[in-house]
């Protein structure tokens, strides 16, 4: 299966897109050509316009969409839910610098202002926070696997949620339904760091209740052995599967539980996980975001929107080229929120949610 990643890591050409930003006085480094190794070939560029032309005929754009999205959203309540790799910041080799613009985070800040928000993502729930540096959202770590949310009375079918007060007051409950695996994920990453070591560019990150091997910067020749390496050791731990994102191998347990659970889980403590008046609007870009796209589809009401400037199978139904237009959309919606007749009211009353602000 990552044979499949590794052919079109052959084929990526290297094109970058220039990036200026810049914020704490670390460069923001250049975007990664990625889109699961779509090579960027100038001579196919027509070609290439009219596949995704194509494609948009399917899953238009949420930008030449927004007013029609909008009008159907009118007098309903919008939650938002945002990915943060590839979505909120652009695809770059190096995980640890996959910072966010300064203009991407106000942009969230406005977004938070009128609808609550939230952010599911692969990274570890510390460390996307540390990228997002927002107390106005909720954020899911580990696909969903480490939530922090309001603490509203959880409507649960199978009573199978398990909340903690994070603090005295009781003002966020944390929720981990992977709780019991950790020691297994530390075993699996130490051993994971120890076997990989010599393998150039290869490198291990700790997402908490999840693993993540990146082979972004790994050499042709030498990803058969990678791919060997990281499989004896999960194989040797039941309870554990293996997946694929972008130029990279995730390691995590085998709960039934994804991000499209945590947006469940995420609407549930919102208290609308049943009102036929709520509008999720989910945007992700990786093979992860998939089971939030699914989740909305069989709601039957929502927005999902994927990120891709490559046509790619998803179960999205609309569409935005990269990071850029993702602002731009945010921004949008911001404004379109604010020049409402009920823009005066905050996200808590709107939604009769406690303030995180
Ligand atoms: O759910 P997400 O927030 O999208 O997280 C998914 C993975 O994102 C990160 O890896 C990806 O982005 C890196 C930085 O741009 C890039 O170098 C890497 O190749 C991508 O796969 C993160 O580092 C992973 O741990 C997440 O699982």
């Amino acid at each position: 299966m990552f044979k499949r990643h590794l052919s079109k890591l052959n084929q990526t050409m290297g094109f970058q897109r220039t990036h200026s930003n810049k914020q704490k006085g670390q460069h923001i480094p250049k975007a990664t050509n990625d889109e699961d190794g779509a090579p960027h070939d100038p001579s196919t560029n027509e070609s290439s316009d009219a596949s995704y032309n194509s494609w948009m005929v399917d899953y238009p754009s949420a930008l030449g969409s927004f007013d029609r999205m909008m009008k159907a959203a009118k007098g309903k309540k919008l939650a938002v839910f945002l990915d943060y790799d590839g979505t909120l910041s652009q695809i770059v080799d190096d995980p640890d610098r996959a910072f966010m613009t300064v203009e991407m985070r106000a942009a969230v800040r406005e977004v938070s202002k009128y609808f609550p928000t939230s952010i599911i993502s692969g990274r570890s729930r510390e460390k996307v926070k540390d990228f997002v540096e927002l107390s106005s959202v909720y954020y899911a770590g580990s696909h969903g696997m480490d939530i922090i949310a309001p603490p509203r009375p959880v409507k649960s079918s199978d009573g199978k949620y398990h909340i903690v007060p994070v603090d005295k007051k009781e003002n966020e409950v944390i929720f981990q339904p992977a709780k019991k695996f950790l020691p297994a994920i530390q075993e699996i990453f130490t051993a994971l760091e120890e076997k990989i070591r010599k393998i150039e560019g290869a490198r291990v990150e700790d997402n908490r209740f999840c693993i993540s091997v990146h082979f972004r910067q790994v050499r042709e020749e030498d990803y058969g052995i990678l791919e060997e390496k990281v499989k004896s050791v999960v194989e040797k731990y039941s309870g554990f599967r293996l997946s694929e994102g972008k130029k990279v191998m995730e390691i995590r347990p085998s709960i039934e539980w994804d991000k499209g659970h945590a947006l469940e889980y995420l609407l549930d403590t919102l208290g609308f996980s049943s009102a036929n008046d709520v509008i999720p609007l989910y945007i992700g870009d990786d093979r992860t975001d998939e089971d939030a796209f699914k989740v909305i589809q069989r709601r039957g009401q929502g927005y999902p929107i994927i990120v891709s400037s490559v046509p790619k199978d998803t179960n999205a139904s609309y569409s935005l080229r990269d990071p850029s237009e993702v602002l731009t959309f945010l921004l949008r919606l911001a404004r379109w929120r604010k020049s409402s007749p009920s823009s005066s009211r905050s996200v808590s009353q709107i939604w009769g949610i406690g303030n995180l602000n």
